[in-house]
């Protein structure tokens, strides 16, 4: 699926990188028909769109990136007390890459909180102490239902955009206990050596919708034609107060590739930098399988239906490889 030269690209180019004027999305307009018209547009020429007026407000986002900060900020042994199991706690430096031909790992360490809404596995979640991090748990939880709570109201709003019922998601059962993931992320900045070139390797991600919020530092980018070479890369400026909206591959699949899945990446600036992802993806019963509104006899399904959970099961197993194999990494760094 992708070209080998995609993972050596040319610091020139990288630098000289245009910036996009992403279309803006207003969560609460209630003029809905335009607002999913514009969303229709968004999808269709780059899978990528800010939202405003989402119900995080920037006050609350800075507490989570301070929050954020304190936990990467904690002794290496305390971080690896949560090392990431089934999915949820710490992943350190270079134990994971996003694009999975990447030999080494992204340089940059992550915290994963999985579903907190869906009790049958809320308590897989790892959590440093309330007396390490006084207050971290509950703001993390609190973050975790306000975007649950912007995903399905986008969702709704995505649906009109594909001509669908405003509650076809729901309908489907992919709102039912969706899988979703917090994915808090720390680029540490300094520039160990030369073979580091991204911050996060290209790749795009696996599921329904993906809510991002970062910090102002910049380094993201992406790519539109990702099939196409030369590969363009544009950067994605941070808009304070934004969240930075994108559809995964499901969606792509859903929507018979009307709707992109855009190939993305983090380029490293040599400054530190914070980024919270949300995943909102579907319940993973929920079958996947072309829109009736998105097909048609000259333009048959591509793609054959497929269970949620299975979908995502195989994606992480190449990006992650099994639990065993992230232990014997973490050992080997220590
Ligand atoms: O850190 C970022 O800005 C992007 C992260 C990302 O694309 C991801 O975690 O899937
Ligand atoms: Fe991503």
């Amino acid at each position: 699926m992708y070209d080998e030269c995609l993972l050596k690209p040319n610091l020139v180019e990288t630098k000289m990188a245009a910036t996009l004027s992403l279309p803006i999305i207003d969560l609460s307009s209630p003029h809905r028909l335009s607002t999913a018209n514009s969303i229709r547009q968004a999808c269709v020429e780059y899978g990528f769109f800010y939202l405003v007026n989402h119900g995080v407000d920037t006050e609350f986002m800075r507490k989570v990136l301070n929050h954020s900060a304190k936990l990467f900020s904690l002794p290496l042994q305390h971080k690896m007390d949560l090392a990431r199991k089934d999915y949820r706690g710490y992943t350190p430096l270079y134990a994971e890459a996003l694009h999975p031909s990447v030999s080494k790992g992204d340089p940059k360490e992550s915290f994963y909180i999985g579903s907190v809404e869906d009790t049958s596995v809320a308590f897989l979640n790892q959590w440093p102490s309330e007396e390490l991090l006084p207050n971290w748990r509950p703001t993390m939880e609190s973050l975790f239902w306000k975007l649950v709570e912007a995903g399905k109201e986008l969702l709704s709003l995505v649906a009109l955009s594909l001509n669908l019922d405003e509650s076809y998601f729901e309908k489907i059962g992919a709102l039912n206990k969706p899988s979703s993931f917090l994915r808090l992320l720390h680029y540490p900045g300094e520039l160990v050596s030369n073979e580091e070139i991204y911050g996060a390797s290209p790749h795009s991600d696996y599921g329904m919708i993906t809510l991002l919020m970062t910090d102002g530092v910049p380094g993201l980018q992406i790519c539109k034609e990702k099939f196409k070479q030369p590969q363009v890369w544009e950067d994605v400026t941070h808009v304070d107060g934004a969240l930075i909206v994108n559809i995964g591959d499901m969606m792509e699949r859903w929507t018979n590739c009307l709707y992109r899945s855009t190939l993305h990446r983090v380029m490293p600036t040599g400054k530190e930098r914070y980024s919270v992802a949300f995943f909102f993806d579907p319940a993973s019963d929920c079958v996947v399988e072309c829109f009736e509104s998105c097909c048609s006899e000259s333009s048959p399904p591509r793609f054959p239906p497929i269970r949620s959970g299975d979908y995502l099961n195989e994606r992480f197993r190449l990006t992650y490889g099994s639990e065993r194999e992230l232990k014997c990494s973490i050992q080997l760094k220590n």
